[in-house]
């Protein structure tokens, strides 16, 4: 059980975003220098010795173009080093909310009220008779749940955030084609405004069916490289949900392809206190994770700060997994396990339930290694989990102990397999995991050409 002190956590201040702005100079000059100096030094030695011949020009000419195209390079040289330093930068002015409580402060609020909002939707839903369980074309579950909850998230988002970009799991085809389905979501979700009333000034609201087929439709995007881009599983872990296991509400902001904010909402994880169910995780860069309970004034809460267990070998700590064989290869876990000296049995969990788990010290290490080498982990399975656990003092990686790459679209084509873990024994984990997948699957792809 997670009983950590309560503590406010960290916020950044204008200076923060000043020595922000003043690194992140630094760092575009430091680039510019970097790159450019081997161009510009056979040019200025010519200019000495030659200074009127054409060779001299034609060089001179060269180097130019060189050192222009490398000072382009090195502004985006410059976001990725400020970004993988932890300094919060985004490219868009303003697109950073610096409300009271810090940068993102907004952010969080806004999506940790939309999720609590969906959660009165899916708990509604599971307690129903009727789930309205369809298939979708790559065979996995699709629920009444999972369309309401997205509808719900994307209002709030509408409301508040209304020029970012969203990219959600669900679309609305299905309940086009279908309007009984439709229907029955639309009273999910008409149930579930009734239900939770208030907020309406940040979560707005949906008026009617067809307004909600236009919300469910808004997560399309595929960029997730350029600006704000939210990223949302209204209902990760659906077969989870449907026979009553772990599921999670995972929404998160993405700024320039860097996980910026994450929130988490488990309504089936035990509470903080005894009795309770249901906790809500956030995260925000550069500023720790913090759980309040899932239900109640979310305001009022007081967030309490979360870190992992920092055992210092992996021997010591126990694995969780997901609890479908389809979706990750338990006897290639089983196999890691015993390599790092694992004794205890897994804990199988479905959903992001994972990472909130090991966040909240239930756990210590995740293991998610594929069952095909073909599949590609969607950006909506792993965004808020991964700055959940990161910002609890954990490491998220994949099989090759790669990072895991949010810039290239709705999936993680270029990860392989996905590892948690606290810091402290990251490089333990890594290196057996690593060991297993290059026997198993065989060395790491090379990178897509796309
Ligand atoms: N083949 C394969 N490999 C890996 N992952 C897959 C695969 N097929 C599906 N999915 C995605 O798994 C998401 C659910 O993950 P879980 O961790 O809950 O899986 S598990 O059931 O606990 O094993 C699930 O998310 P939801 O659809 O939101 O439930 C899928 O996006
Ligand atoms: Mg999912």
């Amino acid at each position: 059980m997670c009983a950590k002190r309560p503590r406010t956590p960290p916020t950044s201040t204008p200076i923060n975003t000043n020595i922000n702005a003043v690194l992140f100079s630094l760092a575009v000059c430091l680039g510019i220098l970097f790159t450019i100096a081997p161009y510009l030094a056979p040019c200025f030695v010519d200019f000495l010795l030659l200074p009127t011949t054409t060779t001299t020009l034609l060089l001179h000419r060269a180097s130019v173009s060189v050192c222009s195209y490398r000072v382009a390079s090195a502004i985006p040289f410059a976001r990725r080093f400020c970004s993988n330093s932890k300094l919060q930068f985004s490219s868009r002015a303003g697109s950073r909310t610096m409300a009271s409580g810090g940068a993102y402060a907004r952010e969080r609020r806004v999506a940790e009220l939309a999720v609590q909002r969906a959660a009165v939707l899916t708990r509604a839903v599971y307690s129903s008779r009727v789930k309205g369980t369809v298939t979708k074309s790559d065979a996995s579950p699709v629920t009444i749940a999972d369309f309401g909850a997205q509808a719900l998230v994307f209002s709030a988002l509408d409301k508040s955030f209304p020029s970012d970009n969203i990219i959600g799991e669900e679309d609305s085809a299905d309940l086009r084609e279908n309007n009984d389905l439709s229907s029955l979501v639309w009273d999910a979700v008409s149930t579930a405004l009734s239900a939770s009333p208030g907020h309406e000034s940040d979560l707005g609201s949906v008026t009617g069916q067809g307004q909600m087929l236009e919300f469910i439709d808004k997560g399309g995007h595929t960029d997730s490289a350029t600006g704000r881009v939210w990223a949302l599983d209204p209902v990760d872990g659906t077969k989870g949900f449907l026979r009553g296991g772990q599921y999670a509400i995972a929404l998160a902001l993405l700024v320039d392809g860097v996980v910026q904010v994450g929130v988490l909402g488990c309504p089936n994880l035990p509470g903080l206190n005894e009795g309770e169910e249901g906790v809500l995780l956030s995260a925000i860069r550069g500023q720790g994770t913090v759980v309040k309970p899932l239900s109640g004034d979310l305001d009022a809460a007081e967030p309490r700060k979360t870190t992992m267990n920092a055992i210092t070998v992996a021997s010591e700590g126990g694995f969780c997994e997901g609890v479908e064989s389809g979706h990750s290869a338990h006897d290639v876990q089983a196999r890691i396990a015993g390599k790092l000296g694992i004794t205890k049995a897994p804990v199988q969990l479905d959903s992001q339930a994972k990472y909130a788990s090991i966040a909240l010290g239930r756990g210590e290490i995740y293991l998610r290694l594929p069952t095909k080498m073909t599949y590609e982990e969607k950006i909506w399975d792993h965004a808020a989990g991964s700055l959940v656990v990161g910002e609890a003092g954990g490491v998220v990686a994949d099989m090759y102990g790669r990072p895991l790459d949010f810039t290239v679209g709705r999936t993680l084509r270029e990860n392989k397999g996905v590892i948690a873990m606290p810091r402290q024994i990251a490089e333990e984990v890594k290196k057996a995991v690593l060991d297993v997948a290059v026997e198993h699957y065989g060395p790491p792809p090379p990178k897509s050409s796309l």
